[in-house]
Protein backbone atom coordinates (compact mmCIF):
# COMPACT_ATOMS: atom_id res chain seq x y z
CA UNK A 1 0.00 0.00 0.00
CA UNK A 2 1.23 3.11 -1.01
CA UNK A 3 1.56 6.19 1.40
CA UNK A 4 -0.98 8.49 -0.51
CA UNK A 5 -3.42 5.53 -0.43
CA UNK A 6 -2.97 5.24 3.30
CA UNK A 7 -3.43 8.92 3.39
CA UNK A 8 -6.74 8.51 1.52
CA UNK A 9 -7.93 5.94 3.32
CA UNK A 10 -7.58 7.89 6.85
CA UNK A 11 -8.54 10.82 5.20
CA UNK A 12 -12.30 8.85 3.87
CA UNK A 13 -12.42 7.62 7.59
CA UNK A 14 -12.21 11.13 9.30
CA UNK A 15 -14.79 12.33 6.76
CA UNK A 16 -17.43 9.17 7.50
CA UNK A 17 -16.68 10.13 11.39
CA UNK A 18 -17.15 13.96 10.79
CA UNK A 19 -20.55 12.82 8.38
CA UNK A 20 -21.94 11.02 11.43
CA UNK A 21 -21.10 13.39 13.99
CA UNK A 22 -23.25 16.20 11.96
CA UNK A 23 -26.05 14.06 10.86
CA UNK A 24 -26.41 12.87 14.36
CA UNK A 25 -26.57 16.57 15.89
CA UNK A 26 -28.15 18.27 12.59
CA UNK A 27 -30.93 15.08 12.88
CA UNK A 28 -34.01 15.78 10.37
CA UNK A 29 -36.84 15.23 12.22
CA UNK A 30 -39.59 15.71 9.73
CA UNK A 31 -41.61 12.60 8.99
CA UNK A 32 -41.69 13.17 5.00
CA UNK A 33 -38.32 14.13 4.55
CA UNK A 34 -39.25 14.93 1.10
CA UNK A 35 -42.02 17.88 2.59
CA UNK A 36 -40.85 20.86 1.59
CA UNK A 37 -43.36 24.00 2.47
CA UNK A 38 -45.48 24.72 -0.84
CA UNK A 39 -43.45 27.96 -2.10
CA UNK A 40 -44.64 31.32 -2.80
CA UNK A 41 -46.93 31.42 -5.85
CA UNK A 42 -46.32 35.25 -6.08
CA UNK A 43 -42.80 35.30 -6.03
CA UNK A 44 -41.21 36.62 -9.43
CA UNK A 45 -38.02 34.45 -8.63
CA UNK A 46 -38.57 30.43 -7.26
CA UNK A 47 -35.21 29.10 -6.24
CA UNK A 48 -35.57 25.17 -6.04
CA UNK A 49 -31.99 23.09 -4.93
CA UNK A 50 -31.73 19.18 -5.99
CA UNK A 51 -29.78 16.41 -5.97
CA UNK A 52 -29.93 12.57 -7.07
CA UNK A 53 -28.66 9.08 -5.87
CA UNK A 54 -25.27 7.97 -6.66
CA UNK A 55 -24.87 6.06 -9.87
CA UNK A 56 -23.46 2.66 -9.93
CA UNK A 57 -19.45 2.53 -10.57
CA UNK A 58 -19.28 6.79 -10.52
CA UNK A 59 -17.46 6.45 -7.29
CA UNK A 60 -14.75 5.07 -8.41
CA UNK A 61 -14.51 8.26 -11.37
CA UNK A 62 -12.85 10.45 -8.86
CA UNK A 63 -10.03 8.32 -8.08
CA UNK A 64 -9.02 7.84 -12.04
CA UNK A 65 -5.69 9.49 -12.20
CA UNK A 66 -5.78 12.89 -14.45
CA UNK A 67 -3.51 11.65 -16.29
CA UNK A 68 -6.05 8.98 -17.60
CA UNK A 69 -8.49 11.27 -18.72
CA UNK A 70 -9.51 11.61 -22.60
CA UNK A 71 -10.62 14.15 -24.44
CA UNK A 72 -14.44 13.50 -25.40
CA UNK A 73 -15.90 11.12 -27.68
CA UNK A 74 -16.88 13.54 -30.07
CA UNK A 75 -13.79 15.30 -31.24
CA UNK A 76 -10.91 13.56 -30.26
CA UNK A 77 -8.39 15.62 -31.08
CA UNK A 78 -4.99 16.79 -29.07
CA UNK A 79 -4.51 20.62 -28.49
CA UNK A 80 -2.51 21.27 -31.81
CA UNK A 81 -5.35 19.67 -33.82
CA UNK A 82 -3.87 16.42 -35.08
CA UNK A 83 -5.97 12.91 -34.50
CA UNK A 84 -4.29 11.06 -31.69
CA UNK A 85 -4.13 7.15 -32.38
CA UNK A 86 -3.17 6.49 -28.55
CA UNK A 87 -6.49 7.84 -27.77
CA UNK A 88 -8.46 6.11 -30.23
CA UNK A 89 -7.58 3.01 -28.76
CA UNK A 90 -8.18 2.75 -25.34
CA UNK A 91 -11.72 2.25 -23.55
CA UNK A 92 -14.26 5.13 -23.43
CA UNK A 93 -13.42 7.59 -20.61
CA UNK A 94 -16.45 7.06 -18.26
CA UNK A 95 -15.90 3.39 -18.48
CA UNK A 96 -11.70 3.30 -18.14
CA UNK A 97 -11.95 4.27 -14.35
CA UNK A 98 -14.59 2.31 -13.69
CA UNK A 99 -13.10 -0.62 -15.21
CA UNK A 100 -9.68 -0.03 -13.15
CA UNK A 101 -10.81 -0.02 -9.74
CA UNK A 102 -14.04 -1.25 -9.53
CA UNK A 103 -12.49 -4.34 -8.71
CA UNK A 104 -10.68 -2.24 -5.55
CA UNK A 105 -13.32 -0.31 -4.59
CA UNK A 106 -16.31 -1.46 -2.20
CA UNK A 107 -20.01 -0.24 -3.49
CA UNK A 108 -20.36 1.72 -0.27
CA UNK A 109 -17.04 4.18 -0.91
CA UNK A 110 -19.84 6.55 -1.92
CA UNK A 111 -19.55 9.35 0.76
CA UNK A 112 -22.65 11.80 1.00
CA UNK A 113 -21.61 15.49 -0.18
CA UNK A 114 -25.09 17.37 0.42
CA UNK A 115 -27.51 17.16 2.71
CA UNK A 116 -31.05 18.23 2.04
CA UNK A 117 -33.58 19.91 4.37
CA UNK A 118 -37.27 20.89 3.06
CA UNK A 119 -36.12 24.68 2.64
CA UNK A 120 -32.14 24.42 2.56
CA UNK A 121 -29.20 21.71 1.20
CA UNK A 122 -26.06 21.75 3.57
CA UNK A 123 -22.65 21.31 1.62
CA UNK A 124 -19.95 18.90 3.53
CA UNK A 125 -16.83 20.90 2.14
CA UNK A 126 -13.81 18.97 3.20
CA UNK A 127 -11.16 21.09 4.88
CA UNK A 128 -7.87 20.78 5.31
CA UNK A 129 -5.83 22.34 7.94
CA UNK A 130 -2.97 21.56 10.33
CA UNK A 131 -5.07 19.87 12.45
CA UNK A 132 -5.90 17.45 9.94
CA UNK A 133 -8.83 16.61 7.58
CA UNK A 134 -12.00 18.67 8.85
CA UNK A 135 -15.33 18.89 7.11
CA UNK A 136 -17.17 22.70 6.93
CA UNK A 137 -20.71 22.29 7.53
CA UNK A 138 -22.30 25.49 4.53
CA UNK A 139 -26.24 26.03 4.22
CA UNK A 140 -27.56 27.29 1.61
CA UNK A 141 -31.55 28.49 1.52
CA UNK A 142 -34.24 27.96 -0.99
CA UNK A 143 -37.81 27.67 -1.20
CA UNK A 144 -38.02 24.11 -1.84
CA UNK A 145 -35.16 21.79 -1.99
CA UNK A 146 -35.02 17.98 -2.86
CA UNK A 147 -33.21 15.11 -1.82
CA UNK A 148 -32.07 11.86 -3.94
CA UNK A 149 -35.19 10.55 -2.98
CA UNK A 150 -37.62 12.96 -4.48
CA UNK A 151 -39.31 12.04 -7.47
CA UNK A 152 -40.37 14.37 -10.88
CA UNK A 153 -43.63 14.47 -9.54
CA UNK A 154 -43.08 15.53 -6.55
CA UNK A 155 -40.53 18.51 -8.23
CA UNK A 156 -43.34 19.19 -11.16
CA UNK A 157 -45.63 19.77 -7.97
CA UNK A 158 -43.90 22.23 -6.45
CA UNK A 159 -42.14 24.05 -8.99
CA UNK A 160 -44.19 23.80 -12.11
CA UNK A 161 -47.69 23.19 -10.65
CA UNK A 162 -47.50 25.44 -6.84
CA UNK A 163 -46.27 28.53 -8.86
CA UNK A 164 -48.94 28.08 -11.25
CA UNK A 165 -46.28 28.25 -14.37
CA UNK A 166 -49.35 26.89 -16.96
CA UNK A 167 -51.51 29.34 -16.19
CA UNK A 168 -49.57 32.31 -15.72
CA UNK A 169 -48.74 31.42 -19.79
CA UNK A 170 -52.85 31.04 -20.23
CA UNK A 171 -53.58 34.52 -18.51
CA UNK A 172 -50.68 36.09 -21.38
CA UNK A 173 -47.92 36.14 -19.12
CA UNK A 174 -44.39 34.58 -19.77
CA UNK A 175 -42.95 31.49 -17.13
CA UNK A 176 -39.28 30.57 -17.47
CA UNK A 177 -37.83 27.45 -15.74
CA UNK A 178 -33.69 27.23 -15.88
CA UNK A 179 -31.84 23.82 -14.97
CA UNK A 180 -28.87 24.81 -13.68
CA UNK A 181 -25.50 23.06 -12.33
CA UNK A 182 -22.53 20.76 -12.75
CA UNK A 183 -22.25 17.94 -14.89
CA UNK A 184 -23.83 14.78 -14.65
CA UNK A 185 -25.94 16.73 -11.29
CA UNK A 186 -29.22 15.26 -13.05
CA UNK A 187 -30.66 18.85 -14.96
CA UNK A 188 -31.81 16.83 -18.16
CA UNK A 189 -33.30 14.27 -16.38
CA UNK A 190 -35.63 17.26 -14.28
CA UNK A 191 -36.22 19.42 -17.42
CA UNK A 192 -37.45 16.54 -19.38
CA UNK A 193 -39.10 15.03 -16.76
CA UNK A 194 -41.10 18.54 -16.07
CA UNK A 195 -41.18 18.77 -20.10
CA UNK A 196 -43.26 15.70 -20.23
CA UNK A 197 -45.08 16.84 -16.96
CA UNK A 198 -46.53 19.92 -19.04
CA UNK A 199 -46.95 18.43 -22.09
CA UNK A 200 -49.80 16.27 -20.08
CA UNK A 201 -51.31 19.50 -18.05
CA UNK A 202 -51.29 21.99 -21.19
CA UNK A 203 -53.74 20.20 -23.02
CA UNK A 204 -56.86 19.55 -20.72
CA UNK A 205 -56.60 23.02 -19.72
CA UNK A 206 -55.86 25.39 -22.51
CA UNK A 207 -59.36 23.99 -23.55
CA UNK A 208 -62.21 26.98 -23.27
CA UNK A 209 -65.25 26.37 -21.32
CA UNK A 210 -67.04 24.83 -24.01
CA UNK A 211 -64.98 22.27 -25.06
CA UNK A 212 -63.55 23.81 -27.85
CA UNK A 213 -59.44 24.71 -27.06
CA UNK A 214 -59.01 28.39 -26.30
CA UNK A 215 -55.37 28.55 -27.66
CA UNK A 216 -53.25 27.70 -30.73
CA UNK A 217 -50.23 25.84 -29.48
CA UNK A 218 -46.86 25.83 -31.10
CA UNK A 219 -43.19 25.08 -29.76
CA UNK A 220 -39.76 25.43 -30.59
CA UNK A 221 -36.79 23.88 -29.83
CA UNK A 222 -33.30 25.31 -30.19
CA UNK A 223 -29.80 24.24 -28.64
CA UNK A 224 -27.28 26.73 -28.08
CA UNK A 225 -23.10 25.73 -28.19
CA UNK A 226 -21.02 28.25 -27.28
CA UNK A 227 -22.27 31.02 -29.61
CA UNK A 228 -23.92 28.96 -32.34
CA UNK A 229 -27.47 27.94 -32.10
CA UNK A 230 -29.08 24.90 -34.02
CA UNK A 231 -32.94 24.15 -34.43
CA UNK A 232 -33.44 20.98 -32.89
CA UNK A 233 -36.57 20.67 -34.87
CA UNK A 234 -34.67 20.28 -37.93
CA UNK A 235 -32.14 16.90 -37.67
CA UNK A 236 -31.45 16.99 -41.45
CA UNK A 237 -30.34 20.78 -40.89
CA UNK A 238 -27.44 20.06 -38.13
CA UNK A 239 -24.59 22.12 -38.95
CA UNK A 240 -26.64 25.28 -40.18
CA UNK A 241 -26.22 28.56 -37.41
CA UNK A 242 -29.43 30.17 -36.81
CA UNK A 243 -28.90 33.76 -36.23
CA UNK A 244 -29.62 35.77 -32.75
CA UNK A 245 -30.61 39.06 -33.25
CA UNK A 246 -32.85 41.44 -31.89
CA UNK A 247 -35.41 43.01 -34.77
CA UNK A 248 -35.78 46.93 -35.11
CA UNK A 249 -39.22 46.04 -33.48
CA UNK A 250 -37.50 44.80 -30.48
CA UNK A 251 -38.39 41.29 -31.13
CA UNK A 252 -35.96 38.04 -30.80
CA UNK A 253 -37.61 35.36 -33.67
CA UNK A 254 -34.82 33.59 -34.40
CA UNK A 255 -35.79 31.79 -37.70
CA UNK A 256 -36.76 28.12 -36.06
CA UNK A 257 -39.40 25.60 -37.64
CA UNK A 258 -42.67 26.25 -35.14
CA UNK A 259 -44.69 23.25 -35.19
CA UNK A 260 -48.10 23.44 -33.76
CA UNK A 261 -49.05 20.43 -31.61
CA UNK A 262 -52.91 19.60 -30.85
CA UNK A 263 -52.07 17.04 -28.38
CA UNK A 264 -50.16 16.05 -25.18
CA UNK A 265 -48.71 12.65 -27.61
CA UNK A 266 -47.88 15.18 -29.94
CA UNK A 267 -45.69 17.59 -27.54
CA UNK A 268 -44.37 14.83 -25.91
CA UNK A 269 -43.27 12.90 -29.33
CA UNK A 270 -41.01 16.28 -30.23
CA UNK A 271 -39.73 16.61 -27.10
CA UNK A 272 -38.48 13.26 -27.01
CA UNK A 273 -36.94 13.36 -31.17
CA UNK A 274 -35.51 17.14 -30.27
CA UNK A 275 -33.67 16.01 -27.07
CA UNK A 276 -32.32 13.06 -29.18
CA UNK A 277 -30.57 15.44 -31.66
CA UNK A 278 -29.13 17.21 -29.23
CA UNK A 279 -25.38 17.16 -29.41
CA UNK A 280 -24.04 15.24 -26.33
CA UNK A 281 -20.20 13.76 -25.53
CA UNK A 282 -18.69 11.25 -23.41
CA UNK A 283 -17.03 12.77 -20.62
CA UNK A 284 -15.20 11.39 -17.51
CA UNK A 285 -18.52 12.01 -15.75
CA UNK A 286 -21.28 11.87 -18.04
CA UNK A 287 -21.80 9.06 -20.90
CA UNK A 288 -24.09 11.40 -22.27
CA UNK A 289 -23.35 14.55 -21.28
CA UNK A 290 -25.12 17.53 -22.94
CA UNK A 291 -22.60 20.46 -24.22
CA UNK A 292 -25.41 23.21 -24.83
CA UNK A 293 -27.85 25.21 -24.00
CA UNK A 294 -31.17 23.78 -24.68
CA UNK A 295 -33.96 26.29 -24.90
CA UNK A 296 -37.96 24.47 -25.16
CA UNK A 297 -40.55 27.67 -26.08
CA UNK A 298 -44.31 26.62 -25.86
CA UNK A 299 -46.12 29.57 -27.26
CA UNK A 300 -50.23 29.60 -26.42
CA UNK A 301 -51.69 31.59 -29.50
CA UNK A 302 -54.85 33.08 -27.98
CA UNK A 303 -57.64 32.16 -30.36
CA UNK A 304 -59.97 35.07 -28.54
CA UNK A 305 -60.32 38.47 -30.56
CA UNK A 306 -57.95 40.85 -28.39
CA UNK A 307 -56.91 37.90 -25.98
CA UNK A 308 -53.01 37.96 -25.00
CA UNK A 309 -50.72 34.90 -26.64
CA UNK A 310 -48.48 33.55 -23.55
CA UNK A 311 -45.41 31.41 -23.36
CA UNK A 312 -43.42 28.79 -21.63
CA UNK A 313 -39.52 28.48 -22.10
CA UNK A 314 -37.51 25.61 -20.46
CA UNK A 315 -34.18 25.94 -20.06
CA UNK A 316 -31.87 23.13 -19.66
CA UNK A 317 -28.57 25.01 -18.81
CA UNK A 318 -25.09 23.19 -20.42
CA UNK A 319 -23.48 21.94 -17.13
CA UNK A 320 -20.51 23.70 -15.16
CA UNK A 321 -17.36 21.80 -14.95
CA UNK A 322 -14.45 21.35 -11.96
CA UNK A 323 -11.31 22.27 -13.65
CA UNK A 324 -10.56 18.52 -13.65
CA UNK A 325 -13.04 17.58 -15.70
CA UNK A 326 -12.00 19.80 -18.95
CA UNK A 327 -8.20 19.20 -18.12
CA UNK A 328 -8.06 17.17 -21.29
CA UNK A 329 -10.81 18.80 -23.65
CA UNK A 330 -10.02 19.74 -27.07
CA UNK A 331 -8.89 23.55 -27.91
CA UNK A 332 -12.32 23.35 -29.61
CA UNK A 333 -14.04 22.21 -26.28
CA UNK A 334 -12.47 24.41 -24.06
CA UNK A 335 -14.16 27.35 -26.07
CA UNK A 336 -17.35 25.78 -25.80
CA UNK A 337 -16.67 25.58 -22.29
CA UNK A 338 -15.28 29.10 -22.11
CA UNK A 339 -18.66 30.63 -23.65
CA UNK A 340 -21.43 28.77 -21.76
CA UNK A 341 -19.50 30.20 -18.48
CA UNK A 342 -19.67 33.22 -20.08
CA UNK A 343 -23.59 32.69 -20.97
CA UNK A 344 -23.82 31.54 -17.66
CA UNK A 345 -22.42 34.66 -15.67
CA UNK A 346 -24.71 36.62 -18.11
CA UNK A 347 -27.54 34.76 -17.04
CA UNK A 348 -26.50 35.72 -13.28
CA UNK A 349 -27.03 38.92 -13.69
CA UNK A 350 -29.84 39.35 -15.64
CA UNK A 351 -31.91 37.10 -12.86
CA UNK A 352 -30.15 38.97 -10.29
CA UNK A 353 -31.16 42.37 -11.75
CA UNK A 354 -34.67 41.38 -12.46
CA UNK A 355 -35.22 39.94 -8.98
CA UNK A 356 -34.21 42.91 -7.57
CA UNK A 357 -35.94 45.47 -9.45
CA UNK A 358 -33.33 47.02 -11.25
CA UNK A 359 -34.10 49.54 -13.67
CA UNK A 360 -31.51 47.94 -16.45
CA UNK A 361 -31.34 43.90 -17.07
CA UNK A 362 -28.25 43.84 -19.24
CA UNK A 363 -29.73 40.78 -21.30
CA UNK A 364 -27.88 41.86 -24.69
CA UNK A 365 -24.81 40.55 -22.61
CA UNK A 366 -25.38 36.85 -24.21
CA UNK A 367 -27.06 34.93 -27.29
CA UNK A 368 -28.73 32.70 -24.07
CA UNK A 369 -29.96 35.95 -22.07
CA UNK A 370 -31.11 37.78 -25.57
CA UNK A 371 -33.15 34.53 -26.09
CA UNK A 372 -34.73 34.97 -22.35
CA UNK A 373 -35.66 38.81 -23.25
CA UNK A 374 -39.32 37.93 -22.60
CA UNK A 375 -38.64 37.46 -19.12
CA UNK A 376 -35.96 40.04 -18.49
CA UNK A 377 -37.67 43.06 -20.21
CA UNK A 378 -38.54 45.76 -18.11
CA UNK A 379 -40.34 47.67 -20.43
CA UNK A 380 -43.31 44.58 -21.12
CA UNK A 381 -46.18 44.66 -19.68
CA UNK A 382 -46.58 40.89 -19.52
CA UNK A 383 -46.50 39.04 -16.40
CA UNK A 384 -43.28 36.89 -15.87
CA UNK A 385 -42.37 34.13 -12.88
CA UNK A 386 -38.68 32.29 -13.02
CA UNK A 387 -38.07 29.37 -11.51
CA UNK A 388 -34.39 28.08 -11.59
CA UNK A 389 -33.39 24.66 -10.15
CA UNK A 390 -29.93 24.03 -8.85
CA UNK A 391 -28.66 20.57 -9.20
CA UNK A 392 -26.00 19.38 -7.03
CA UNK A 393 -23.72 15.96 -7.35
CA UNK A 394 -24.53 14.27 -4.20
CA UNK A 395 -20.77 13.01 -3.92
CA UNK A 396 -18.34 14.85 -1.74
CA UNK A 397 -15.96 15.06 -3.85
CA UNK A 398 -18.12 18.02 -6.05
CA UNK A 399 -18.95 19.39 -2.56
CA UNK A 400 -16.93 22.84 -3.73
CA UNK A 401 -18.64 22.60 -6.66
CA UNK A 402 -21.80 21.75 -4.97
CA UNK A 403 -21.37 25.13 -3.22
CA UNK A 404 -20.71 27.23 -5.57
CA UNK A 405 -23.81 25.99 -7.77
CA UNK A 406 -26.00 26.31 -4.41
CA UNK A 407 -23.96 30.15 -4.06
CA UNK A 408 -25.38 31.41 -7.64
CA UNK A 409 -28.69 30.25 -7.21
CA UNK A 410 -29.52 30.93 -3.63
CA UNK A 411 -28.21 35.14 -4.73
CA UNK A 412 -31.10 35.16 -6.39
CA UNK A 413 -33.50 34.34 -3.41
CA UNK A 414 -31.47 36.82 -1.31
CA UNK A 415 -32.19 39.93 -3.66
CA UNK A 416 -35.61 40.09 -3.42
N1 LIG B 1 -33.11 12.28 -9.61
C1 LIG B 1 -32.50 11.27 -10.25
N2 LIG B 1 -32.78 9.99 -9.95
C2 LIG B 1 -32.15 8.98 -10.58
N3 LIG B 1 -31.21 9.13 -11.55
C3 LIG B 1 -30.89 10.39 -11.91
C4 LIG B 1 -31.51 11.52 -11.28
N4 LIG B 1 -30.99 12.62 -11.82
C5 LIG B 1 -30.10 12.21 -12.75
N5 LIG B 1 -30.04 10.88 -12.80
C6 LIG B 1 -29.15 10.09 -13.68
O1 LIG B 1 -27.85 10.68 -13.58
C7 LIG B 1 -27.20 10.74 -14.86
C8 LIG B 1 -26.81 12.16 -15.20
O2 LIG B 1 -28.01 12.92 -15.31
P1 LIG B 1 -28.25 14.01 -16.44
O3 LIG B 1 -27.79 13.55 -17.77
O4 LIG B 1 -29.64 14.49 -16.29
O5 LIG B 1 -27.23 15.13 -15.92
P2 LIG B 1 -26.97 16.58 -16.54
O6 LIG B 1 -26.84 17.51 -15.39
O7 LIG B 1 -27.99 16.92 -17.56
O8 LIG B 1 -25.55 16.34 -17.19
P3 LIG B 1 -24.80 17.16 -18.38
O9 LIG B 1 -24.68 18.58 -17.94
O10 LIG B 1 -23.46 16.49 -18.45
O11 LIG B 1 -25.60 16.97 -19.59
C9 LIG B 1 -28.18 10.12 -15.84
O12 LIG B 1 -27.84 8.76 -15.99
C10 LIG B 1 -29.54 10.24 -15.15
O13 LIG B 1 -30.44 9.24 -15.55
Amino acid sequence: MTMSTLHTITTHKKYRELLAEWAVENKDDSEDKNASPTPDPNALVLVAFRTRPPIDGEVEIFDAPLDDEETDDEDQVDHAGAHSPRAKKQPPPALRPVLKIAAQRPPEAFMCGVSARPCCMVVHVPNMTWKGAGLLHKSYDADVCFGPDASNEEVYKKTVKAPGIVNLAMQGGVACVLAYGQTSAGKTYSMMGLELAIAQDLFPLSAGDTGGAAFDIYVTFLELLGNKARDLMRADEAGKNIEIREAETGGVHPALLSTRVDSAQELEDIIVRCLGHRRTAQTSRNAKSSRSHAILTILLKNKSPGGADGEIILVDLAGSERHADSKKHSAARLQETRDNNKSLLALKDCVRARASGAALVPFRTSKLTLLLKPIFDRKTSRPTRTVVIAHVSPHIQDAEHSANTLGYVAAFKAVR
